[in-house]
């Protein structure tokens, strides 16, 4: 291999363990929660919008640096090359850099509560840090026994959202809750399509991962349900006057689902060709979100 060769493989190892697209999970949920603020208040704080949402890039990248160390202790992360830890070959390091970012991140949700003089968006966000420690930190490690959904669903949805909506209000709100459940489902949905590919690695490694669990067939078949339920709920939020009709802006969704059911469905136990799937949930993920954003502002 050339040099050249060798140097661009190398570059594509680093964006594949950075994650770049990932980070839209991290935002989304801040978008979302500040979005129903100004839908029912009008106004915007500008200064904790931005804290939050960097505060938020910071805490998923914590989650994925921890996850590169935790998994390199079980062995799980062998055969991935875009793991940070086996690129730097330096777990210490991996872990330091990681826990820098989650204390920059709690230094900027600490601002948030200091201008707030009212500690509760720290408190509901540690407890999503706390969610996602136990998906995969010991002595817990709840991804392993196929619990991970469960967790990703309550942090990036009713907690994550709710947290946004809570810096901008200091209150609580039916129609934030109800809408986190839109922005929770697409991304539970990108960790769900994750493990298709990994199914052989994962049982090496004792991870029952749902597709682990339910098998890729039947677990393909669930996608279109799940696909199905975001635009379901917004229409339904919609009908019954709980959400502003621009909401339906977040259809423009709908060609990203139908890609990623008809993607799965074809290929769902090859997993060369199905690992790009988390990437096409991602995009279902921004659109749905982004445009649900856009839809309670211009309400
Ligand atoms: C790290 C996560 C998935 C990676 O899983 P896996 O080990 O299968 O991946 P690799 O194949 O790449 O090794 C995501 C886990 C999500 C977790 C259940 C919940 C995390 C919560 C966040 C820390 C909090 C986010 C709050 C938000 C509003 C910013
Ligand atoms: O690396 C991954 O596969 C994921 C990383 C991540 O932070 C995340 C967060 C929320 C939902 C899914 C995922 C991943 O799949």
């Amino acid at each position: 291999m050339t040099t050249e060769l060798i140097t661009a493989s190398k570059n594509k190892l680093w964006l594949a363990a950075i994650k770049p697209p990932m980070y839209s999970v991290a935002i989304m949920p801040i978008w979302v929660g500040t979005a129903v603020a100004v839908f029912e208040t009008s106004t915007i704080n500008w200064k904790i919008f931005s804290t939050f949402m960097t505060a938020a890039i910071l805490i998923l990248a914590w989650e994925n640096l921890l996850n590169d160390v935790f998994d390199s202790e079980t062995g799980i992360d062998k055969n991935k090359h875009h793991s940070l830890v086996n690129l730097t070959g330096n777990k210490l390091f991996v872990l330091a850099i990681g826990n820098g970012c989650l204390a920059l991140a709690i230094l900027g949700l600490l601002a948030i509560c200091w201008w707030q003089n009212d500690l509760t968006v720290l408190g509901l966000i540690l407890l999503c840090c706390g969610l996602g420690y136990l998906y995969q930190g010991p002595p817990f490690r709840l991804g392993y026994q196929g619990l991970g959904e469960f967790l990703c669903f309550f942090a990036f949805g009713p907690l994550g959202v709710s947290a946004a909506y809570y810096s901008q209000t200091q209150s609580w709100s039916w129609v934030c809750l109800l809408t986190s459940i839109i922005v929770a489902i697409p991304i539970t949905l990108v960790l769900f399509c994750s493990h298709f590919h990994q199914v052989e690695d994962d049982i090496l490694a004792g991870k029952k991962s749902p597709i682990v669990r339910l098998g890729t067939e039947r677990g393909a078949k669930l996608l279109p349900g799940v696909c199905g339920s975001i635009f379901v709920l917004t229409g339904g939020f919609v009908l019954l006057g709980i959400l502003p009709i621009w909401t339906l802006l977040s259809f423009v969704a709908i060609p990203s689902a139908i890609k990623l059911c008809r993607h799965v469905s074809q290929y769902h136990n090859q997993p060369n060709l199905v690992s790009n799937c988390k990437f096409i949930a991602i995009s279902l993920q921004f659109w749905s979100s982004l445009l649900l954003g856009v839809g309670l502002i211009l309400h």
